[in-house]
C-alpha cells in the first residue's frame, strides 16, 4: 500500500458569512479542495488576488476552522484536535506571512521575539540556554555574527533581515511544515531571491515540507516541486512544476502564464484581472472561470467540471473530459488574447 501523504485536504470547504443580520451572504472562499502534500515536498499554490490562497493556508495552519470536509496532517484530523494535540500541532506547522514588519512586535528586541517562542515551547530551558539557541538560529538564517543583531529592534534591520527573523522564529519550535504566504512579495527582487535560497537551504537541512502561497509564477517556478492553480475558491489545475509551465491545460493557467513577466511572457500583452467575475457568493454549480473563458460552453455555466487526469497532471476543465489522458494543451493563447480583449457579454 502506498504511504499516505503528510497533508491531506479531503473535500475541504471554507465559507465566510458576511453582511448584516437581514442581508447575510456566504462567501465560498475554498470549495471542495482535494489536495495532498508529501513529506519533503514544496507545493506552490498560485492564483490571483481573492482566489482563496490565503484561506487555504490558514486552514492548514488551523488559524481558521474548516466549514466542511476533512483536513489531515500526519494522519490527524486537525478539526478534531484536543488541547494536547493542538499544542503539538502548533509546533509542527508554522506560518510565515508576507509582511515581516507586521508580524514582529516593534517594541521588543529581535532576540526577545525569537527567545520568547523558544521559552514557550521549552519551559525547561534556562535564560542562558535560550540565548544560545537564539544565537544558533540567527546564524542558521544568516544573521551573522549573531551578537551584532541580538539587541536590535525590528525597525533597526532591513526588510530581508526581518523576514530572516520571522523564519528564525518559525524554526524555533522545530516545525515539520512551513506555510509561507507570499514570503518575498514585499521585498526587492534580489533580496527575495536570497530569502528563497535560504528557504531552500533550510528545507534540505531541516527536512521541511512547504506550502508556498504566491500570485507570482516565477517564485513558484523557482521553489516548488509541484504547483496547484486556484481560481474562484477552486483548485483548477495541479501538476509537477516543469510540466505545468511547459504544457498548461487550463485556460486560466494559460492566462496566468501569459500575464507573468519574462521568461514566460513572449510578445503578448499582459491581461488584467477583471473585477470579481467569479462571484464567490454564488453557490450554484459551474466552472468558476466560465465568464472569462473564450472556450466556455453551455455546460460550463451549469455544471462543475470533474478532475481529468494525465499521470501527475490534472485539470478541472470540460475541454479535457473526452480525452483519455490529455497530452497537450487544447488552448490556443492567440484565440484567448483576442477574446479576452473583446467585451464578452454574458
Ligand atoms: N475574514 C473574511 N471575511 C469575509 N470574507 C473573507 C475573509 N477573508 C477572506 N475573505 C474573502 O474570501 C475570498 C478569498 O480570500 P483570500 O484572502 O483567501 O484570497 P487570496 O487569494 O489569498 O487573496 P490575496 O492574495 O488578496 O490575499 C475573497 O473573496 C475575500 O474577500
Amino acid at each position: 500500500m502506498s504511504e499516505k501523504a503528510l497533508i491531506r485536504f479531503e473535500n475541504v470547504d471554507k465559507t465566510y458569512t458576511v453582511g448584516s443580520l437581514f442581508n447575510k451572504k456566504n462567501i465560498h472562499a475554498v470549495k471542495n479542495a482535494n489536495l495532498n502534500i508529501n513529506k519533503g515536498e514544496i507545493l506552490g499554490v498560485v492564483g490571483e488576488s481573492g482566489c482563496g490562497k490565503t484561506t487555504l493556508a490558514k486552514l492548514l495552519t488551523n488559524i481558521l476552522d474548516i466549514s466542511g470536509g476533512e483536513l489531515y496532517v500526519n494522519d490527524i484530523d486537525i478539526s478534531k484536535m484536543g488541547k494536547a494535540e493542538r499544542k503539538k500541532f502548533r509546533s509542527e506547522v508554522q506560518m510565515i506571512f508576507q509582511d515581516p514588519f507586521g508580524s514582529l512586535n516593534p517594541a521588543h528586541r529581535i532576540s526577545y521575539i525569537v527567545g520568547r517562542t523558544i521559552g514557550i515551547y521549552n519551559p525547561q530551558f534556562t535564560a542562558v540556554q535560550i540565548r544560545e539557541k537564539v544565537k544558533d538560529l540567527f546564524t542558521i538564517v544568516g544573521l551573522t555574527p549573531p551578537e551584532d543583531f541580538m539587541d536590535k529592534h525590528p525597525n533597526q534591520i532591513s526588510g530581508g533581515q526581518r523576514q530572516r527573523i520571522v523564519i528564525a522564529r518559525a524554526l524555533a519550535v522545530e516545525p515539520e511544515i512551513i506555510v509561507a504566504d507570499e514570503p518575498t512579495s514585499m521585498l526587492d527582487v534580489s533580496i527575495g531571491i536570497e530569502i528563497m535560497n535560504l528557504m531552500l537551504e533550510l528545507k534540505e537541512k531541516k527536512q521541511l515540507t512547504y506550502m508556498l502561497i504566491t500570485h507570482n509564477l516565477a517564485s513558484a517556478r523557482y521553489m516548488a516541486d509541484r504547483i496547484v492553480v486556484m481560481y474562484g475558491g477552486t483548485l483548477v489545475e495541479e501538476s509537477p512544476t516543469d510540466e505545468l509551465l511547459e504544457n498548461p491545460y487550463h485556460p486560466y493557467t494559460i492566462l496566468l502564464l501569459e500575464s507573468t513577466p519574462e521568461p514566460y511572457k513572449k510578445d503578448k500583452k499582459a491581461i488584467e484581472a477583471k473585477e470579481d467575475p467569479a462571484n464567490l457568493a454564488d453557490p450554484s454549480p459551474r466552472c468558476m472561470f466560465y465568464k472569462r473563458c473564450p472556450y466556455a460552453m453551455e455546460k460550463c455555466r451549469k455544471e462543475e467540471p470533474n478532475w481529468y487526469q494525465n499521470g501527475k497532471h490534472r485539470v478541472k476543465c470540460f475541454l479535457y473530459e473526452n480525452i483519455d489522458g490529455p497530452t497537450e494543451s487544447l488552448v490556443n493563447i492567440d484565440v484567448y488574447v483576442k477574446k479576452e480583449t473583446e467585451a464578452i457579454d454574458y
